[in-house]
């Protein structure tokens, strides 16, 4: 699969004929932006995180998003047995983890999802970074304290280590699978204004992967960032020019990941590789 904004447009297509059901394991806070994100996208949501249905509904899902946002006991069983059967039945998962780093329960939460084999696993910097080392890494919450520059280098031994692809959001959104690394430069500032658009463009990363096949999800995970990112570059900018604040600019999100079109994701998506 290429990298072009062409290959960009024909991956939404895919989704679009498609239709992947994608389960969500999800915080509370995200539930509604990354089910209508889906559903703009063409794909299915289905916000399904009880233990007793988890493992039927992964054989009814074409991919599955665990994102650990708003732990309690009583999910983590779900997520864990969630996992294990995406595994079991060869079925793309994606790991949000939210937070990781801020406290010794979600970090601990964090690692053994990890260690159930994620095929992709998408995080701001801090996140990422607290994943990756052993325990020294603190994060103050759900919001990034580093670039995403300053976590390549770890995101790159992360998934080296884990035989996965990791993603590190931010300006510029490294997406790396150990030896390759494409960086996308697609995105609006105003999405750190708007809570659980890294969420939500996980839940896209997890539909892309199921459309693409896990041995395309390095370039999938690109795609879905871009056309995320071309959609927030258009919202952002209303008819005169002006930027507009966060509360219509998330309305104006979906509006436009709805209404993209292949002729204008072509021009716009940014995505390159790192030298
Ligand atoms: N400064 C920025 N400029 C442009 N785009 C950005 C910027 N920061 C983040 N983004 C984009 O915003 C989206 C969310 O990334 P972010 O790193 O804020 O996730 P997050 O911290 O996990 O968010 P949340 O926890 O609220 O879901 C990504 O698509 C990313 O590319
Ligand atoms: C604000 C917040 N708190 C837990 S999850 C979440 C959504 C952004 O990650
Ligand atoms: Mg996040």
């Amino acid at each position: 699969m290429g990298l072009t904004g062409r290959a960009t447009a024909l991956l939404l297509e895919k989704c679009r004929e498609e239709n992947p059901l994608v389960q969500c394991i999800t915080n509370f806070v995200s539930m509604d932006l990354m089910a209508n994100t889906l559903l703009a996208a063409g794909a299915s949501p289905a916000m399904a995180h009880s233990i007793s249905e988890v493992e039927s509904f992964v054989e009814l899902a074409s991919a599955l998003l665990v994102n650990v946002g708003t732990l309690s006991e009583d999910w983590a069983g779900g997520m864990k047995l969630a996992a294990l059967t995406a595994g079991r039945l060869r079925k793309p998962w994606v790991l949000d983890p939210v937070a990781c780093g801020a406290t010794p329960a979600r970090t601990s939460l964090c690692k053994d999802l990890m260690a159930l084999g994620p095929t992709v696993i998408r995080g701001n910097a801090s996140e990422i970074m607290a994943l990756a080392s052993l325990g020294g890494e603190r994060t103050r919450g759900v919001d990034s304290s580093h670039p995403s520059e300053a976590a390549a280098p770890m995101a790159r031994a992360l998934a080296a280590r884990q035989g996965c692809i990791v993603a590190v959001s931010g300006a510029v959104d490294v997406v790396t699978d150990g030896t390759r690394t494409l960086l996308v430069g697609n995105g609006h500032p105003l999405l750190q204004k708007v809570t659980a658009t890294g969420c939500s463009v996980t839940a896209l990363i997890a539909a892309f992967v199921a459309v693409a096949g896990p041995e395309q999800a390095l370039e999938a995970t690109a795609h879905a960032l871009a056309y995320f990112g071309v959609a927030a570059e258009r919202a952002a900018v209303d008819e005169a020019g002006q930027v507009r604040g966060p509360g219509s600019f998330r309305v104006k999100l979906l509006d436009e990941l709805d209404l993209l079109c292949a002729a204008q994701l072509v021009h716009a998506s940014r995505i390159g590789r790192s030298t």
